[in-house]
C-alpha cells in the first residue's frame, strides 16, 4: 500500500465543517467506529482502527479494523469469511470517530450475515432494564432470536460458544 496521508487538523472550522478528512486518532493512534447494517440500520458493531485500517477500508471498500487485544490490523471476515461490504463511511463532526455502513453476505436464505464473533447477527444483542438502581443481580434480556452460526465450528473449539439455534 501507498504511504497513508491524511489532511493535516486545520482550524475547527475545517475540520467540523469542511471537506477534507482529518482524522483524529487518540494517545493508542486509534478512532471508534460504529458499523451499521446499511439497509436497515441496525448497529452492528463498536471496535477501532488505526491509521491503516481506515485506509484499507477506503481503499478497498471492505471494513478493517485493529485488533486492541491482538495488537494488529484485522480484516473483519479474514477468519470467519464475514466480510464487511462499505456501502457508505461517515466522519463525526471532530473527525474521531466514524460510522461505516455495510452490508454482509447471508448465512444462508433468510438467514442475514452476522458481524459477532458469538454467532449473533449484532453485538448488542442484550438490553438493560430501565427504571431501577443497577444491582449485581440486574438481569440482562436477550433481545434477538439467538445465534445465527455456530462459533466453535467457524472459530475453533477453544472459543466460547451459546446455544446454538441450527
Ligand atoms: N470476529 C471477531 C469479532 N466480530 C465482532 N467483534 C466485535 O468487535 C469488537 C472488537 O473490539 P474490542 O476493542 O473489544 O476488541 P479488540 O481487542 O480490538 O479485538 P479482539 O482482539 O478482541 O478481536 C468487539 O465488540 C467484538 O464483539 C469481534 N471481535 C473479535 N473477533 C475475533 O476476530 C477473529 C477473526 O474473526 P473474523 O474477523 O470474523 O474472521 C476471531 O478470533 C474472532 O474471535
Ligand atoms: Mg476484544
Ligand atoms: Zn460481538
Amino acid at each position: 500500500m501507498t504511504e497513508i496521508s491524511f489532511a493535516p487538523r486545520g482550524s475547527k472550522a475545517e475540520i467540523e465543517e469542511g471537506e477534507r478528512l482529518s482524522p483524529k486518532f487518540d494517545a493508542d493512534g486509534l478512532l471508534t467506529a460504529v458499523t451499521v447494517d446499511a439497509d436497515d440500520g441496525t448497529v452492528l458493531m463498536v471496535a477501532h482502527m488505526n491509521a491503516q485500517a481506515l485506509a484499507l477500508t477506503i481503499e478497498t471498500g471492505v471494513a478493517h479494523y485493529f485488533s486492541r487485544s491482538r495488537g494488529r490490523l484485522w480484516k473483519k471476515g479474514e477468519e470467519s469469511g464475514h466480510l464487511q461490504q462499505l456501502v457508505e463511511l461517515r466522519v463525526d463532526c471532530d473527525q474521531d470517530a466514524v460510522v461505516l455502513r455495510v452490508r454482509m453476505p447471508p448465512l444462508g436464505p433468510g438467514v442475514p450475515g452476522a458481524a459477532c464473533h458469538t454467532g449473533h447477527r449484532s453485538c448488542f444483542f442484550r438490553s438493560v432494564p430501565l427504571g431501577a438502581a443497577p444491582t449485581p443481580e440486574l438481569t440482562l434480556a436477550v433481545n434477538d432470536d439467538g445465534p445465527l452460526f455456530d462459533p466453535a465450528k467457524v472459530y475453533g473449539l477453544t472459543k466460547k460458544t451459546d446455544t446454538p439455534r441450527f
